[in-house]
C-alpha cells in the first residue's frame, strides 16, 4: 500500500471573513475541500522528499469538543453567501426554455473570484467566477486584442464576424461566451443535455485542437467544482430544502460543461455513443457531422435549436471541399420564416416535443483571412432573396456559403484587426532565391544553421516522401504530416513535433491553418503557397501569441512571378521581403552530403522495390489460390532477384556509402577562413567564440544567431520598362 504522502496544512481562516459566511456542513478531515498547491521552492518542499502532493484547505471552522472519551475535533466547511450580482447575461434565459428540469440548478454561483484585484484586465467582462479562476490558473492575465474587442458584444448576445491574425486567441474569443452561457444556465441533473453550441472547423486537427483548448477550460472548471463540495448542497438548500445525500453526490459528479468532438477518421460508432449521452458543445468537421445528422433526427433537431453556431476558419471549409455538407448543416440553422428564401431540408418539429425554444441563435464567424468585401456582404440583410432570384452573384464560393448564414442580429458586429498585408508584427520574413534543384541544399543549410522547431511546407505529398528519408540519413529529426497518413499517425507526428525541441515537420497545407503548435521557430515555404490565404495561414504557424517567429520563402526563378502576384495581392512588394544571407562556402560540403544521402536512399529503394514485387507476386497468387510455377518464380527471381553475390555487393556498397556519409556528418563544416588547427589565427579566429560559448555546433566560424539577424535588405527593383509592362503576367489567379 502506498504510504500517504499528502501533507495537509492546518485549516486557514481569513480574518474577518467568518462573520460573512454561513456554515454549510460538517465534514471529516478527508471530506474537506482540499486543493492542490504547488510546492514552493523556498520551503524546500520542491524536491521529491517522498512528498507527492501538498494540499491546503480554506474556509473551514475547527471546533474542539470535550467528550467523555476525550477531546474531539470537528470541521465545519464555510461558504460565502451568494452575493454575486448576476447581470442580464448570467440569468437563465427565460421561463420558456424547454426540457430543463431544474432539480438542481447546478451552477448556482457560490464561488466568488476577486477579479478586480487578481485579474483587473478581465474584470469589466463580468465573466463567471469559474472562468476567471481558470484564466487565472492558466496565467492568461489579460485578454488578447481580438478577445477584448469581441467579448463585450458576444457576451451581450450579438453576432460576430471576427478577423484577427493567426495565433491571436480567437478560440477563446468565441469559447468564453459559450462557456459563460452554459455555466450560467440551470443544469438538469437527470435529463440529457441539449446541444447548446456547434463549432465547425475545416480539418480534423483543428477540430481536435479547439476541443483540447476548450476542454482544458471545462476540465479546470469541473475540477474547481469538485473542490467545492458545499456548492451543490448550498444550491439545493436554497431551492428545495434538504436533498438526499445520494442526489447531492450525483450533482457533484455531473461535469459542468460537456464537450464532444466528432471528426472523420475516428470510430463513428463511438462518436455516436458520445452524442447519445447528451452534450453541451459539439466541435465537428462538416463531413462527418453531416453523415451523422442524416441518420440522427434528434441531433438534427438540436442543431435546429442551437444557441451558438461557430464557423472557425470559415474560408478553409471551401478549400477542404466541404461546401455541400456545410450548406446542408447551415440550412438546419436557418429560421423557418425564411423557408421561401432558401428551403431547409430540416425535419419539422413533432407534435409531442413541446414548444420550440425561443430562437436566440448567436452566430460567430472567425478567421485570420476574410476579405473586406466579404465582411461587407455578410452584413447585407436582403441577400438570400437576391441569391434566390439570381440577381445577386456572390463573388466567390466562400461568399456564397457565408451569405447563406442566417444572422439573427440585424447588424452583425464585424471586428477586423488583421494586420496590414497579413503580416503579424512579431514575424520576420525572409527569402532565398535559388534553383528548384538546389532547394534541398538550401533547406539543409537553413536547418543546420538555425536549429529550432521548423515547419516546412511542401505543395505535394510526393515531395514529403522524397525528403523524409534524406532527413533521416542526414541525422535530422523530421516527421511527416499529410492527408494520406492515418489520423492516429498524424496526431502522433504532431505530438512528437510539439514535444521535440529541434524537430522538423514536413507538411502539406493540411497543417497550414489553425494548428496551434507552441513555439514553432521557423516556417519554411519549400514551395510557394498557392494563394495569399494559404501564405498568411502558413506563416501564422509561427509568431503566435506575441512570440517571435521567422518565415523563409524558397523561391525558384519560375516561381518569381507567382511570388510577385501573391505579395501584390497583399498590397506588398517583392522587395519588402529581405533575403537571408547564406555562407556560400559551406554549400559544396552540404551538396556532397545530400548527394550521398540520395545515393543511399536510391540503393535502399531498389532493394525494397524488388522485395515488394516478389512478395506481391506471391501474395496475389496465394489470394487467387494459384500455385505458382517454380519457373515463374525463378524467372521473376532471375529478372529481379539479385544473386547472393550481387546482393552481397549491393549491401557492401550501401554500407560503404553509409560509412562515408557518417564520416562526413561527424566532421564539422568549416566556414571560409577558419582553421581548426590554429583557432586563434586565420581570417576568422574562433578562439573567442569558443570561450564565449558562441561557436556554432556544426558550422565552425559562424556564430550562433537567430535567423532574423542574418537578413540582407533586397534592392528595390527598377521600375518596369514599357515592354515589360505590356507583357501579360502569367499568374493572375489570387483572390485575397
Ligand atoms: N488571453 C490570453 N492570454 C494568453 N494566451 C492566450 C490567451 N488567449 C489565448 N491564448 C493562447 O494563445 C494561443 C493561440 O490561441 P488560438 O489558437 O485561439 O489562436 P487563433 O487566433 O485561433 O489562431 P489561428 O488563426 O491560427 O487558429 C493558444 O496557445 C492559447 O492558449
Amino acid at each position: 500500500m502506498p504510504i500517504s504522502s499528502r501533507i495537509k496544512r492546518k485549516a486557514r481562516e481569513q480574518p474577518g471573513a467568518l462573520s460573512k459566511k454561513v456554515k454549510v456542513q460538517s465534514a471529516s478531515l478527508d471530506g474537506l475541500p482540499w486543493k492542490s498547491v504547488s510546492r514552493p521552492v523556498e520551503t524546500g518542499l520542491d524536491g521529491d522528499d517522498g512528498i507527492l502532493e501538498l494540499e491546503e484547505v480554506d474556509d473551514v471552522e475547527i471546533i474542539y469538543e470535550e467528550t467523555d472519551g476525550g477531546r474531539v475535533v470537528k470541521f465545519n466547511v464555510l461558504e460565502k453567501p451568494d452575493d454575486r450580482t448576476l447581470d442580464a447575461r448570467n440569468q437563465p434565459e427565460d421561463d420558456s426554455e424547454p426540457v430543463i428540469e431544474t432539480e438542481s440548478p447546478f451552477p448556482a454561483v457560490t464561488v466568488s473570484f476577486d477579479s478586480a484585484t487578481l485579474l483587473p484586465k478581465w474584470h469589466s467582462f463580468n465573466l463567471h467566477p469559474h472562468l476567471l479562476q481558470v484564466l487565472n490558473k492558466q496565467s492568461f492575465t489579460s485578454p488578447t486584442p481580438i478577445q477584448s474587442q469581441t467579448l463585450p458584444s458576444a457576451l451581450s448576445g450579438r453576432d460576430i464576424v471576427g478577423v484577427a491574425e493567426t495565433g491571436s486567441g480567437k478560440t477563446l474569443a468565441y469559447g468564453l461566451p459559450i462557456l459563460q452561457h452554459i455555466l450560467s444556465q440551470p443544469r438538469p441533473i437527470r435529463q440529457k443535455r441539449r446541444l447548446q453550441a456547434l463549432i465547425l472547423a475545416p480539418t480534423r486537427e483543428l477540430a481536435l485542437q479547439v476541443s483540447d483548448h476548450l476542454n482544458a477550460f471545462s476540465r479546470d472548471v469541473n475540477a474547481t467544482i469538485k473542490q467545492e463540495p458545499g456548492e451543490a448542497d448550498l444550491s439545493k438548500a436554497k431551492n428545495k430544502g434538504n436533498a438526499p445525500a445520494s442526489r447531492t453526490q450525483n450533482a457533484q459528479n455531473v461535469p459542468l460543461v460537456s464537450i464532444a468532438v466528432i471528426v472523420g477518421g475516428m470510430s463513428a460508432q463511438k462518436q455516436r455513443r458520445i452524442l447519445d449521452r447528451g452534450i453541451d458543445i459539439l466541435i465537428a468537421t462538416p463531413g462527418r457531422l453531416w453523415d451523422i445528422l442524416e441518420e440522427d433526427e434528434p441531433l438534427a433537431k438540436q442543431v435546429q435549436n442551437l444557441r451558438f453556431l461557430v464557423l472557425d476558419e470559415a474560408d478553409r471549409m471551401i478549400e477542404a471541399g466541404h461546401f455541400a455538407e456545410m450548406d446542408n448543416i447551415l440550412r438546419l440553422t436557418i429560421r423557418q420564416s425564411r423557408d421561401d428564401e432558401i428551403e431547409p431540408e430540416a425535419p419539422a418539429r413533432g407534435a409531442n416535443e413541446g414548444p420550440a425554444p425561443e430562437d436566440k441563435l448567436q452566430t460567430f464567424v472567425f478567421s485570420a483571412t476574410l476579405s473586406k468585401d466579404l465582411q461587407r456582404n455578410l452584413k447585407r440583410r436582403s441577400r438570400p432573396k437576391d441569391v434566390k432570384k439570381g440577381k445577386f452573384k456572390p463573388p466567390s464560393t466562400l461568399d456564397d456559403l457565408l451569405l447563406r448564414l442566417d444572422f439573427r442580429d440585424p447588424e452583425p458586429e464585424v471586428v477586423d484587426i488583421s494586420p496590414e498585408g497579413g503580416v503579424v508584427s512579431t514575424l520576420q520574413e525572409s527569402k532565398i532565391e535559388c534553383l528548384s534543384a538546389d532547394k534541398d541544399v538550401y533547406l539543409y543549410y537553413f536547418l543546420l544553421r538555425y536549429p529550432g522547431r521548423s515547419l516546412v511546407f511542401l505543395s505535394a505529398i510526393d515531395g514529403i516522401r522524397r525528403l523524409m528519408p534524406l532527413m533521416e540519413l542526414l541525422n535530422l529529426t523530421a516527421f511527416p504530416l499529410h492527408s494520406q497518413l492515418e489520423q492516429r499517425q498524424r496526431l502522433k507526428n504532431l505530438d512528437r513535433f510539439k514535444s521535440t525541441p529541434n524537430a522538423i515537420l514536413l507538411a502539406t497545407d493540411i497543417a497550414a491553418r489553425g494548428l496551434d503548435i507552441p513555439a514553432v521557430d521557423h516556417v519554411i515555404h519549400y514551395q510557394i503557397p498557392r494563394s495569399t490565404d494559404v501564405f498568411v495561414h502558413r506563416n501564422g504557424r509561427t509568431a503566435r501569441a506575441l512570440r517571435k517567429g521567422f518565415s523563409l520563402l524558397m523561391c525558384a526563378p519560375d516561381e518569381r512571378r507567382i511570388v510577385r502576384a501573391l505579395l501584390s495581392s497583399l498590397g506588398r512588394q517583392d522587395a519588402d521581403i529581405p533575403e537571408i544571407s547564406v555562407e556560400l562556402t559551406l554549400l559544396d560540403s552540404l551538396k556532397k552530403r545530400i548527394h550521398l544521402a540520395r545515393q543511399i536512399d536510391s540503393q535502399q529503394h531498389k532493394v525494397k522495390k524488388q522485395n515488394h514485387e516478389r512478395s506481391w507476386l506471391k501474395e496475389t497468387a496465394e489470394a487467387m489460390e494459384i500455385e505458382l510455377d517454380s519457373d515463374v518464380m525463378s524467372a521473376s527471381d532471375g529478372e529481379n532477384k539479385p544473386s547472393k553475390y550481387q546482393k552481397k555487393q549491393f549491401d557492401a556498397k550501401t554500407a560503404s556509402l553509409k560509412a562515408e556519409l557518417k564520416g562526413m556528418l561527424s566532421r564539422p563544416l568549416l566556414a571560409r577562413g577558419v582553421s581548426t588547427r590554429y583557432i586563434t589565427s586565420g581570417s576568422r579566429p574562433i578562439a573567442d567564440d569558443i570561450i564565449a560559448g558562441k561557436v556554432h555546433d556544426t558550422m565552425l566560424g559562424l556564430k550562433k544567431t537567430d535567423a532574423g539577424s542574418d537578413l540582407v535588405a533586397t534592392k528595390k527593383k527598377r521600375p518596369a520598362s514599357k515592354r515589360e509592362q505590356q507583357e501579360p503576367e502569367e499568374w493572375a489567379g489570387f483572390s485575397s
